[in-house]
C-alpha cells in the first residue's frame, strides 16, 4: 500500500486525543489523522451509565491490564481498566466531573518553571469545552458560576438523576463530623460534601467521542482510523533532521486491516495514547531509560531515564457499612421484580439506578491536622460488593470508599519485550511509603468518624470491612493492602519538567525532550496528580497542547 501522509498524526482517540481531534482539523489546511487501536464507541453498554460495570475487564472496551504483584497490598495483583474504542477511557469511566484544586496547578507552574500551569491560567481552558447545566437556561447558578464555568462547549455537565436518602443521611453525617458542604467541587478549593456531577446529557454517557469527535468527522481534512494499532514511531537521524543534534520523529508505523503500513507526519506526531500507552509507544520506539530499551535490543533514538517512571494513582480503601432500615442497591436490586422496576424507571424516565455513575456522593477533606488542604477523597455509595466483577452483597449496605489525593508513592511502567502487542509491565507500588500508610490509616479514622454521627447511627452501621478489630496504624495500613484497589487515576509516566530535570520527559509545551516533531498530551504528562479525578484535567491539557500546536504549526 502507497504510504499516506499528513500535518499531523495523533494516536489514540481518547479523552485528549478526541478534543486535540476537533481542535487541529478546524482549519480545513490542517490534514490530520487520528488512530485508534479500539473500535467504535457502538455497545450499548458504553451510553447506558451503569454499563461501565459491563465495559471493565471486557476486550470489547478495555485494554484488560494486569498490574504486577504489588507488596503493598499484600502481594495482589489488581485489573488495570483502560478504554480501548473511541472516546478511550471517557467510555468506560465513572462519569464525574472534578478539576482538583488550585494548588495542584501551581505546582505543576513550579515543577516546569512555566506560568501557563498556574491555576488562573488553566481555568479559561476548562471552561473553554464546558456545557455546565446550572447555567442552561432556568438553570440553578449562583452569582460566581459563570466565573467558574462555560456554558455552549461541547463538555456537558449534569447533576445525577437520583438521590438516596442513605445517602443523604450520610452527607449531614459528614457535616456533622465537620465537613462542610458545598454546591460547586470546582472553583479551585473542593472541601466539602455533596453529590458529584456528572459527563451525561439527559441521562446517557456522555464521552469525548460524542463530545468531540462525532459533529466533526465529516471534515474532508480529518482522517479517522479506528480498530488500528500503532506500534511504534519513526524517525530521521540526527544527521538527516536538519533540526541539529535531534533526531525527528516521521510518522508511525501501524497494524490496520491485518497489514503493516507506515504513515507519514510533515508537521508533529502527537502521543495521546494514555498513561499506559504513551510511555509504551515511547519505549517501543527507542525513546526512553537506554538500559531498558538495550535489555530488549532496541536501538536507543534518545535516552530519557523519565519514560514510564513516575506512575501515580489514587488508591481507593473501600469501607463497607451493614446498615439497617436503609433502602440501597443491594436490596432493590437482588429480585427480578426489583431489576424489572429499575429497567423500566430508566426507559421511561433516564433515572434511577441504570442512570447511576459508578460514584454518588462526594467529599473532599484532611486526613488529619496535619494537612492544611484537603487530602482526601471519598466516593461513597449505595451498594457493597466483594469486589469488582461479583454479584452485589445480600444485605443492605453502603460502600465509602477513600483516597488520598496527593500520594508519594511512585510506580513505573516499563516494557516486558520489543514486541508491541504484549502488554507492559505495570508496577504500582501502592501504600510504599511511610506517609502514604499514614494517611492510609488515618483516613480510615475519618471514615469512622463520619459513620459515627448521629445522622448515620440511626441505620445500626456494621463496619463489615475493614473491621473495628483493626485499630492501630500498623494494621490499617495493612488492612488498607488487603482491601484497597485502583480508582483508576493513573498519570504522570511521561511527565512534564524543566529542562534541569533529568526525569523530565516533556517541557512544558509537551514537547518530547531531545527529539523534533513530537509530543505528548494525555494524563501521562502530569508531573504530580491532581487532587481529585483524572478526566477534566485531562481535557484541559488537551485544550492548552491544541492552541500550542496551532501556534507553533
Ligand atoms: C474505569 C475508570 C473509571 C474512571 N472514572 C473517572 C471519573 O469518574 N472521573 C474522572 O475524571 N476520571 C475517571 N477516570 C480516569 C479518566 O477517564 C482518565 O484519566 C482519562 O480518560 C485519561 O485520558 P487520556 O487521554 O490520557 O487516555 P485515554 O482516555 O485512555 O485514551 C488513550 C487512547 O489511546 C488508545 N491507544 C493506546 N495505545 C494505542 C496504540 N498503540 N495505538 C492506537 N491507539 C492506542 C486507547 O485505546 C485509548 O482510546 C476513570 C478511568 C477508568 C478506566
Amino acid at each position: 500500500m502507497a504510504e499516506q501522509e499528513f500535518d499531523y498524526i495523533i494516536v489514540g482517540a481518547g479523552t485528549a486525543g478526541c478534543l486535540l481531534a476537533n481542535r487541529l482539523s478546524a482549519d480545513p489546511a490542517n490534514r490530520v489523522l487520528l488512530i485508534e487501536a479500539g473500535g467504535r464507541d457502538n455497545y450499548h453498554w458504553i451510553h447506558i451509565p451503569v454499563g461501565y460495570l459491563y465495559c471493565i475487564d471486557n476486550p470489547r472496551t478495555d485494554w484488560c491490564f494486569r498490574t504486577e504483584a504489588d507488596p503493598g497490598l499484600n502481594g495482589r495483583s489488581l485489573i488495570y481498566p483502560r478504554g480501548k474504542t473511541l472516546g478511550g477511557c471517557s467510555s468506560i469511566n465513572g462519569m464525574l466531573y472534578i478539576r482538583g484544586q488550585s494548588r495542584d496547578y501551581d505546582g505543576w507552574a513550579e515543577a516546569t518553571g512555566d506560568d501557563a500551569w498556574r491555576w488562573e491560567n488553566c481555568l479559561p481552558d476548562f471552561m473553554k469545552h464546558e456545557d455546565h447545566c446550572r447555567l442552561d437556561a432556568g438553570g440553578d447558578a449562583d452569582a460566581a458560576h459563570r466565573d467558574y464555568h462555560g456554558h455552549g462547549g461541547e463538555w456537558r455537565i449534569e447533576r445525577q438523576r437520583l438521590s438516596w436518602q442513605v445517602l443523604d443521611d450520610f452527607a449531614t453525617a459528614a457535616v456533622e463530623a465537620g465537613i462542610p458542604r458545598t454546591r460547586d467541587f470546582n472553583r479551585g478549593d473542593n472541601e466539602g460534601v455533596d453529590y458529584f456531577e456528572v459527563n451525561q446529557r439527559a441521562g446517557w454517557r456522555w464521552n469525548t467521542s460524542k463530545a468531540f469527535l462525532r459533529g466533526v468527522e465529516k471534515r474532508d481534512n480529518l482522517t479517522l482510523w479506528h480498530s488500528t494499532q500503532v506500534l511504534g514511531l519513526d524517525f530521521q537521524p540526527d544527521d538527516e533532521s536538519g533540526q541539529g543534534d535531534e533526531p525527528r520523529c516521521t510518522g508511525v508505523r501501524v497494524e490496520r486491516g491485518g497489514e503493516s503500513m507506515t504513515v507519514r507526519a510533515h508537521r508533529e506526531v502527537i502521543l495521546s495514547a494514555g498513561a499506559i500507552g504513551s510511555p509504551q509507544l515511547l519505549q517501543l520506539s527507542g525513546i526512553g531509560p537506554a538500559d531498558l530499551l538495550r535489555e530488549h535490543d532496541i536501538r536507543v533514538i534518545h535516552d530519557l531515564p523519565g519514560v514510564g517512571e513516575n506512575l501515580q494513582d489514587h488508591l481507593q480503601i473501600r469501607s463497607v457499612y451493614k446498615v439497617k432500615g436503609a433502602k440501597t442497591l443491594n436490596t432493590m436490586a437482588n429480585s427480578l421484580m426489583g431489576k424489572a422496576r429499575i429497567g423500566l424507571e430508566y426507559v421511561l424516565k433516564r433515572s434511577g439506578p441504570m442512570s447511576m455513575a459508578p460514584s454518588q456522593l462526594c467529599a473532599f477533606t484532611r486526613s488529619s491536622d496535619a494537612f492544611e488542604h484537603p487530602n482526601i477523597e471519598y466516593h461513597v455509595q449505595p451498594l457493597s460488593l466483594p469486589a469488582f466483577g461479583q454479584p452485589l452483597d445480600d444485605f443492605p449496605a453502603i460502600t465509602a470508599s477513600v483516597c488520598n489525593l496527593n500520594p508519594t508513592s511512585r510506580g513505573t511502567v516499563r516494557i516486558k519485550s520489543a514486541d508491541p502487542r504484549q502488554a507492559p509491565a505495570i508496577a504500582t507500588h501502592y501504600l510504599s511509603t511511610p506517609e502514604d500508610r499514614k494517611v492510609a490509616a488515618d483516613s480510615l479514622r475519618v471514615t469512622r468518624r463520619i459513620a459515627e454521627q448521629p445522622a448515620f447511627a440511626k441505620y445500626s452501621p456494621e463496619e463489615v470491612k475493614p473491621g473495628l478489630e483493626y485499630q492501630s496504624d500498623d494494621d490499617l495500613a495493612r488492612l488498607a493492602g488487603d482491601i484497597g484497589t485502583t480508582i483508576f487515576h493513573p498519570v504522570g509516566t511521561t511527565k512534564m519538567g524543566r529542562d534541569d530535570d533529568p526525569m523530565a520527559v516533556v517541557d512544558s509545551h509537551l514537547r518530547v525532550r531531545g527529539v523534533a516533531g513530537l509530543r505528548v498530551v494525555d494524563a501521562s504528562v502530569m508531573p504530580t496528580i491532581t487532587s481529585g479525578n483524572t478526566n477534566s484535567p485531562t481535557l484541559m491539557i488537551a485544550e492548552k497542547a491544541a492552541r500550542w500546536i496551532l501556534d507553533a504549526g
